[in-house]
Formats: C-alpha cells, sequence, structure tokens
C-alpha cells in the first residue's frame, strides 16, 4: 500500500507556559498542505527499510516510522513483517513536520493493511508517543493544536483557491533548541477568532517563535520581509522554523530567491 504523508504550517503559534515535564503549552492552528512525501509499506518475509530522495539522518532503527512500527508491534506482537519504502521531498528540521506525516501515515496503514480496525482517536494516543505535531496527521484537516499540540479540535480555515508558497534558507532549527529560547507568554488576541478572518493576519496573527530565531538567523526575516513586498496577504514563518510560507490572493513568481534554497508553489 502507498500512500502520500504531507506536511504542515502553522497559521499562529503561542507558546503560553513551561511546563515541568519539560514541554511547552502551545496553541496553534495546523494547516495540511499538499507537498508530500512517499510512503510504501508491503507485508514482506522479512522488515526491510529504504530511503529515497532526502536523506534521512541517522540509522533506520531511528526512523519515526521504524518507531511506529516498533509500537504497533508492542500491542499487537503478530504483526506480519513489512517492506517500507519511504521517498523523503519534505525538507527536515525546517517547522513542516515531516517527520511526524510519515510516522502517522505509517500507523494509518499498517491498521488498514492488517485490518486492526483501530479508530481515529486510538491512533492519534499512539501517535502522541511518537511526537507532538503527530496525532494532527491522524485526521490531517485544520485543527487548532492546544497541550503540547495533541489535543486536537477541528476548525474552520478556509483558502480554498490560495498560493502557497514556501521559502526554505539551507539552515536546520532542532525544535527542542528553538522551545529553549522562548519565554511564554498569554496571546494578545485569540487563535480562534483571528483564524476566520484570513485579511487581519498580517496584522494579529503571530507566532512567538519568529521573534528569537529571527534575531538568531536575520536571513529567515528576510524571506518574511520579502514575501510581503511580492505581494503576500500573508507570510509567517512555520512552526519552529526554518521555513516561511507566505499566502497570495494571485500565483506569485518564485523564480528570485537564491538557488540552494529550497522554494515550493503551489495553489491550495
Ligand atoms: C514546533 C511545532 O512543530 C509546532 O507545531 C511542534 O510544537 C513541535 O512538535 P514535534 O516536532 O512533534 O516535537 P516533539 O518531537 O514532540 O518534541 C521535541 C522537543 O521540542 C520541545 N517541545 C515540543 C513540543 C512542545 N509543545 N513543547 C516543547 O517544549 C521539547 O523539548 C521536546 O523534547
Ligand atoms: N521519517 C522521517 N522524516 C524526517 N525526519 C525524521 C524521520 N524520522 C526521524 N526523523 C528525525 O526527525 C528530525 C526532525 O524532522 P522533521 O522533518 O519532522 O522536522 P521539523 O520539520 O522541524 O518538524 P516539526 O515541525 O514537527 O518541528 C529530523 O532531523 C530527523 O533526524
Amino acid at each position: 500500500m502507498i500512500q502520500f504523508p504531507n506536511a504542515k504550517i502553522n497559521l499562529g503559534l503561542h507558546i503560553t507556559e513551561k511546563r515541568k515535564d519539560g514541554f511547552h503549552e502551545i496553541e496553534t492552528c495546523l494547516f495540511p498542505i499538499p507537498l508530500c512525501d512517499a510512503l510504501e509499506m508491503i507485508p514482506a518475509p522479512k522488515t526491510t527499510f529504504k530511503n529515497t530522495g532526502l536523506q534521512v539522518p541517522g540509522n533506520e532503527k531511528q526512523n519515526l516510522i521504524f518507531k511506529a512500527l516498533k509500537l504497533l508491534r508492542k500491542d499487537f506482537n503478530d504483526l506480519p513483517h513489512v517492506s517500507m519504502h519511504l521517498h523523503k521531498a519534505i525538507p527536515m528540521g525546517a517547522g513542516l513536520g515531516g517527520g511526524s506525516s510519515d510516522a502517522a501515515f505509517a500507523l494509518k496503514i499498517m491498521n488498514m493493511l492488517f485490518n486492526l480496525h483501530l479508530e481515529d482517536w486510538f491512533l492519534e494516543d499512539y501517535a502522541a508517543e511518537l511526537g507532538s505535531d503527530c496525532p494532527f496527521f491522524i485526521q490531517n484537516k485544520p485543527q487548532l493544536a492546544k497541550g503540547r499540540g495533541e489535543i486536537l479540535e477541528e476548525v474552520e480555515v478556509n483558502l480554498k483557491g490560495r498560493w502557497l508558497v514556501l521559502v526554505q534558507p539551507k539552515i536546520h532549527i532542532s525544535t527542542q533548541e528553538a522551545y529553549a529560547g522562548i519565554i511564554p507568554k498569554s496571546p494578545a488576541h485569540p487563535l480562534k477568532e483571528i483564524l476566520m478572518d484570513p485579511k487581519s493576519w498580517k496584522e494579529k496573527l503571530v507566532n512567538n517563535f519568529e521573534e528569537s530565531i529571527f534575531k538568531k538567523h536575520p536571513q529567515i526575516g528576510a524571506i518574511k520581509e520579502n514575501l510581503y513586498q511580492q505581494g503576500a496577504f500573508y507570510a509567517a514563518m512555520s512552526g519552529s522554523g526554518s521555513t516561511v510560507f507566505g499566502l497570495f490572493d494571485q500565483e506569485p513568481s518564485i523564480s528570485n530567491w537564491p538557488e540552494d534554497y529550497f522554494t515550493y508553489k503551489n495553489q491550495l
């Protein structure tokens, strides 16, 4: 069975509290976008893993897909062997949640492939063990995420027909380090209200990671400015960066970025 784990962007990201378990309380809208990896899982005599496209760092046992398999095997110890092939296209350490998406799709594929009949809420519980962004990708629709990211509520955000541009400089940001540089604060406006009116986003929708990350990497802040100069009605960093996204009413050009930047454009 083959599936296409997609990336996400964060529409607004408030970091409101540091918890005793090392995580932070957040509020963000996780929004699925069409940039995808490809993941194939087939029952086989032996469990194997192949990675084509972008190379995921570390050995295969460290890959979140392998971790998803291991997690299910704890409860379903007679799961058959699988041959896995991940073709990676979503940049890593980029704030696009690619690893989390691969893991969530691995859980969904195995649920179907092996007729486990697990409901979404059950898969979300497994996903939460693999990463804070991971449960969102089970239902994979615009959702408000609270807690450490695992408490989900469907939210109406209409961006149909708008153009999405992603620009990622070759900077890898560790999520853990990004959180370590944050002083939590209460949001100025409730996120759910702002989300209903995309025209107000430029003024009101904020990502609390931007201040510290832009200070450390001014070229990321410069991308945001540039997207606004090109006519975006909204531009922001996604998650803990380093990707910056722009949303446009009309199709923009993406030909003017440095050659070593990752760029992507698609209509939503
Ligand atoms: C930045 C976001 O992408 C926004 O959607 C997510 O909050 C990050 O989610 P993620 O990559 O799935 O993160 P995890 O793999 O669960 O955690 C990585 C590290 O980030 C920090 N972390 C993560 C989530 C959170 N709410 N608070 C945190 O402080 C913790 O130090 C944790 O050890
Ligand atoms: N299948 C996978 N795809 C990508 N990264 C993986 C995978 N499995 C493990 N990883 C590890 O997870 C790290 C973070 O990857 P990911 O692409 O999810 O980062 P991110 O875009 O910053 O995510 P987030 O938005 O959740 O912070 C990688 O640098 C890699 O070491």
